[in-house]
């Protein structure tokens, strides 16, 4: 059997996040016969210097003929006097939709170890085990029509519409139920009922849908609300499920309850399980080039491609397993850094994680 992978590394650290977590997929590969094949392709700024557009067609082909993609971070201060059009972060929410990758798993998992890297006290964020369900091809960031006019008296003004029909809502809750299901049996639905249309038709479709989950309890949360309670008291929450821009908020706000954003994985999955791997965070281009941002995030992103895409539990497992005796054995990049510790490079975090499944993870 050959499952084949396409590798779209990006930009900033993109390549050096991405060349660790292709390691760690190499290293299994050889060890459990998994039948990974990898392709790479441009994606982002750095497929707009070679091709014009940040989304070239052959990298479309390329991800439509694989089994998952595994993609690094795109964008940069080099790309923001472009157009919007070619922008490098359209390519990605090209791909996004291109692909239907309609459900966006973001969980926040807090390594014990990390307890202290995190800003928030410890008692807060021990045992920390959120997800957060993003609805990632809807909503504002897609909704027409957008741009910017010119008024009759001569000022400009900005517009983007937020939209939401009930079967995209619908599609999103039935992916956020039944993962409630598999866990606590717990789903907050955050929105801003009290005072978008839209998100009132939101809580409408959640409700509705919720009766044939009886087994979950469903809460409603406006975001304000929200991103309050994500700081004060996280660990009330087992699955939340929310729109495109809000879940996009909150998974960064989540991140930082982890230790650092280089820690956050995500899963974008189609409605048959084919998907999109990708650390949460950006290209950080105030660190790229330099070797050491935190690969943990996309070495994370292929335990989780392993575990839903390819359904192969074990060697996920075995991922995070070597991700925790990692951290165990006091390795840190500087991001998750406390005194004490030992300071190593994105390729040394990358070697880390190897030599630790090689060693019985
Ligand atoms: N999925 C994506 O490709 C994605 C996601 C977010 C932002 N972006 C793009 O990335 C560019 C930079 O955006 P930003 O600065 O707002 O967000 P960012 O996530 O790139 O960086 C925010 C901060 O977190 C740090 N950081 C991020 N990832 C890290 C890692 N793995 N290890 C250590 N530190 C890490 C950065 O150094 C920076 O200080 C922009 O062009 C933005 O559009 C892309
Ligand atoms: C780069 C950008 C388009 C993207 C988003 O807003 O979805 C990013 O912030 C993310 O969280 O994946
Ligand atoms: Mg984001």
């Amino acid at each position: 059997m050959t499952r084949k992978i396409a590798i779209l590394p990006g930009d900033g650290i993109g390549p050096e996040i991405v060349a660790e977590a292709v390691k760690v997929l190499e290293c299994l590969n050889t060890d459990m016969d998994l039948g990974l094949e990898f392709e790479s392709g441009l994606i982002g700024g750095c497929a707009y210097d070679e091709h014009g557009t940040p989304l070239p067609q052959q990298t479309l082909d390329l991800c439509k003929a694989a089994d998952a993609v595994l993609l690094g971070a795109v964008g940069g201060p080099k790309w923001e006097p472009l157009e919007h059009a070619v922008r490098p972060e359209r390519g990605l929410l090209g791909i996004r939709s291109e692909l239907e990758l309609f459900s966006n798993l973001r969980p926040a998992i807090l390594y014990p170890q990390l307890a202290d890297a995190s800003t928030l006290k410890a008692e807060v964020v021990s045992g920390l085990n959120l997800m957060i369900v993003r609805e990632l091809t809807g909503g504002i960031y897609f909704g027409q029509p957008r741009g910017v006019r010119t008024l009759a008296n001569g000022e400009k003004q900005g517009y983007n519409t937020l939209v939401y029909s009930e079967s995209e809502i619908r599609r999103i809750a039935h992916s956020a139920f039944s993962i409630a299901q598999k866990r606590n049996k717990r789903l907050c639905s955050v929105d801003k009922a009290n005072v978008l249309e839209c998100t009132e038709l939101w809580r409408e479709v959640m409700t509705e849908v919720s009766k044939e989950y009886p087994d979950v309890e469903l809460s409603h949360m406006y975001v304000d609300n929200a991103s309050m309670q994500l700081v004060r008291a996280p660990k009330q929450f087992d699955v939340m499920v929310t729109s495109n821009m809000f879940g996009d908020i909150l998974s960064d706000t989540a991140a930082m309850l982890t230790g650092s954003i280089g820690m956050l994985p995500s899963a974008s999955l189609d409605a048959n399980g084919k998907g999109m791997y990708e650390p949460i965070h950006g290209s950080a281009p105030d660190i790229a080039g330099r070797g050491v941002a935190n690969p943990l995030a996309t070495i994370l992103s292929v335990a989780m491609m392993l575990r839903y895409t390819f359904a192969e539990a074990t060697a996920a497992d075995r991922i995070e397993k070597a991700v925790n005796a990692a951290l165990d054995a006091g390795i840190r990049t500087a991001d998750i850094y406390s005194e004490g510790k030992q300071k190593v490079s994105t390729a040394e975090m990358g070697d880390a994680v190897v030599n630790a499944l090689k060693n019985g993870a």
